[in-house]
């Protein structure tokens, strides 16, 4: 066990039913044994990668007072920039060694969920860079679009309704991040946490990282081991959400980022939430007389909340719901 699996999507893409159910087979193995697999053959375009990566470079790059303007502590919306040490992803760690850039559904501020202060709800905040704005909204749908394709795949290997999750991902909450990790700053501060040892809180993460490496999962013998960047690819991994979901039948695994040495490393997760007022209660299939459910039903919206509460002290100090 010290080889993620690495999954051909691109059936997915084509006409044919047995495509479709080889995929789904291996995606619901992946799922049980590790909760992490990485996929190719998806339809987001090199070229798109390469825009993403030169204009992130570009934004980091900018002095700190101009990524403040849009600085993710002084909204409620949960959008924008996100200095050094704004998370601390492992509490027995010090704060993680990263800055990001936030988005997530653009609503206006005169819509009526943001109007009403609908948590997770709000407008877009975006850094004043020429096409920025355009390319990460156009890739905010692209990856919504490929995150749904994945969760159709699922539903077959789950024995439920094929449209269970396009219903349930319509106006989702899903969150575009871009993350640049600064290099650590001597040799032997090996074990410095560009992101601390955690699992992710949603239902499915969908991970394009650079060059550098230093992604680490938690395997089932409980020993540290790299998920190399592979080009071409996403790494796949869900998160608690759908562990409760699927009452464990599918797991949350932990994983941490070695900050890298000598140079920058930049990665970008999207991380595909549902819609806030959806119920996560045992699926249909995933119960029975010796596996009873074993969570209580909550939704999205509250249980985000109170995994953001445990990552920001900002949102705590500033009593955000
Ligand atoms: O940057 C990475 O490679 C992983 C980031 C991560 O795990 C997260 O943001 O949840
Ligand atoms: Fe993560």
């Amino acid at each position: 066990m010290n080889r993620l699996p690495i999954i051909d999507i691109s059936p997915l893409y084509q006409d044919g039913a047995a495509g479709w159910h080889t995929v789904a087979q291996h995606i619901d193995q992946a799922c049980r044994e590790w909760g992490f697999f990485y996929i190719k053959g998806h339809p987001i375009s090199p070229e798109r990668i390469e825009q993403l990566l030169n204009i992130a470079k570009t934004f980091f790059a900018l002095p700190d007072e101009e990524k403040l303007r849009i600085d993710i502590t002084q909204t409620r919306h949960h959008r924008g920039y996100g200095a050094v040490a704004t998370e601390q992803l492992d509490p027995a760690r010090p704060s993680d060694l990263k800055e990001t850039f936030d988005m997530g559904l653009h609503l206006p501020e005169d819509h009526p969920h943001v109007m009403a202060e609908k948590p997770l709800r709000g407008p877009n905040r975006h850094p004043d860079l020429p096409g920025w704005q355009d390319l990460m909204e156009t890739h905010y749908t692209d990856m919504q679009a490929l995150a749904q394709t994945l969760l159709r795949a699922m539903t077959l290997a789950l024995g439920i309704d094929r449209d269970f999750f396009d219903q349930r991902f319509e106006e989702p909450v899903s969150v575009l991040r871009i993350i640049h990790y600064p290099p650590r700053e001597t040799a032997s501060s090996h074990e410095q946490q560009g992101a601390g040892a955690h699992t992710d809180y949603g239902c499915v993460t969908l991970l394009y990282q650079d060059a550098a490496g230093g992604l680490q999962v938690r395997n089932v013998q409980g020993e540290w081991i790299d998920a190399p960047p592979i080009d071409g690819t996403f790494v796949v991994n869900l998160g608690d959400m759908m562990a409760r979901w699927s009452n464990d039948r599918y797991v949350s695994t932990p994983h941490r980022v070695i900050s890298p040495q000598g140079v920058n490393r930049y990665s970008m997760p999207f991380f595909a939430e549902p819609h806030p007022d959806t119920a996560i209660e045992c699926l249909p299939g995933c119960q029975d007389a010796q596996h009873p459910a074993k969570y209580p039903p909550t939704t999205c919206a509250e249980f985000l909340l109170s995994r953001f509460a445990d990552t920001y002290a900002y949102r705590r100090e500033q009593q955000i719901p």
